[in-house]
């Protein structure tokens, strides 16, 4: 019998739910150990860790990519084999895993999400046109259609790889870093795509260093360190003492050179995209647009 997952939820409607997964590489490395957390479908939810926690590993397991030593894991309730097989898990690369001199128009990159839809031929029907239109225009990319994939800017070309996930109807999608160089106005844009992404009922897990944005958008939180350390519900989770336990000296070093000023219970985080987080009795919050920064309050 497996062990019980930590802070056990049982929940209806499983989206992703890892089970005392461990990972270790060719070279003997294990990765991640003994890491569990369960994600119901209808949310997005946070992978935050430090470079090499094994974020990108968590997401290699939940598509396939590498094989667990121990543990399990299953996709809306199926094995991950058949949850790829159904075409059912879509991802969201990290901008350095794509070659962007590949000569490739906009829309061909869309039509990738059709190929698991399509039989062996690849011969694209009417339905799967009407899919990269429909999902280019989603993202507001539908202008860019015919532009070769390597002039476009880094958040147009995220938001290119997030409607081939929409192209190919992933019910899961995994996004490795989307906010990574997009500015302000894009990361918004994509926030409220993921979030009505979420109100159809799929699921978003999203790996990210941009701390800022987590609680103001991700239900759920995942903390990694080699394992993962907790999970649950952001506001639960997503605590001064779990992100010191996450980043360690890192978060300190992050907060003392942002400018980071101390008073009473609140300890203001200012975040590379200038909208700082606000920890309020070891609660995390955002600033809103408009309040005051760096004042006593
Ligand atoms: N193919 C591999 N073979 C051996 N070790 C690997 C391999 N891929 C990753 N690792 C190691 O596994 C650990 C976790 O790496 P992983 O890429 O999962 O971290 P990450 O949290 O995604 O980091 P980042 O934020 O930098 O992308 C690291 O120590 C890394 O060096």
């Amino acid at each position: 019998m497996n062990a019980p997952l930590r802070h056990a939820e049982v929940e209806t409607g499983s989206g992703i739910a890892v089970n005392g997964a461990t990972v270790t590489y060719r070279n003997g490395l294990t990765a991640i150990r003994d890491a569990s957390f369960a994600i119901p479908t209808g949310t997005i939810a946070a992978l935050v860790g430090v470079n090499g926690s094994g974020k990108s590993t968590l997401f290699k397991a939940i598509m396939g990519f590498v094989r667990l030593a121990r543990g399990d894991i299953t996709v809306l309730g199926m094995p991950v084999a058949e949850a790829l097989r159904k075409n059912l898990v879509a991802y969201v690369p990290q901008a350095e895993e794509v070659d962007w001199n590949f000569p490739v128009l906009v829309e061909d990159v869309v039509m990738m999400g059709r190929y698991g839809h399509m039989n062996f031929l690849r011969m694209a029907k009417k339905a799967d046109h009407e899919a990269v239109e429909a999902a280019l225009a989603r993202v507001n990319m539908l202008d860019y259609r015919k532009r070769q994939i390597g002039e476009l800017s880094g958040g147009q070309k995220k938001r290119v790889f997030l409607a081939r996930a929409l192209a190919q109807d992933g019910r899961v999608i995994l996004l490795d870093e989307p906010f990574t160089g997009v500015d302000v106005k894009t990361e918004d844009q994509i926030i409220a795509l993921l979030r009505e992404l979420r109100d159809e009922g799929r699921v978003m897990l999203v790996s990210t260093h941009n701390l800022g944005s987590v609680p103001e958008f991700c239900d759920r939180t995942i903390l990694v360190k080699g394992t993962v350390l907790a999970y649950g519900p952001t506001e639960e989770t997503f605590t001064q003492a779990n992100l010191e336990q996450a980043f360690g000296g890192v978060l300190r070093h992050f907060m003392l050179h942002h400018n980071t000023a101390e008073e009473g219970s609140g300890v203001r985080v200012f975040t590379d995209d200038e909208r700082p987080l606000l920890f309020e009795g070891g609660k995390a919050r955002r600033h809103s647009p408009g309040e005051t920064t760096g004042e006593p309050r």
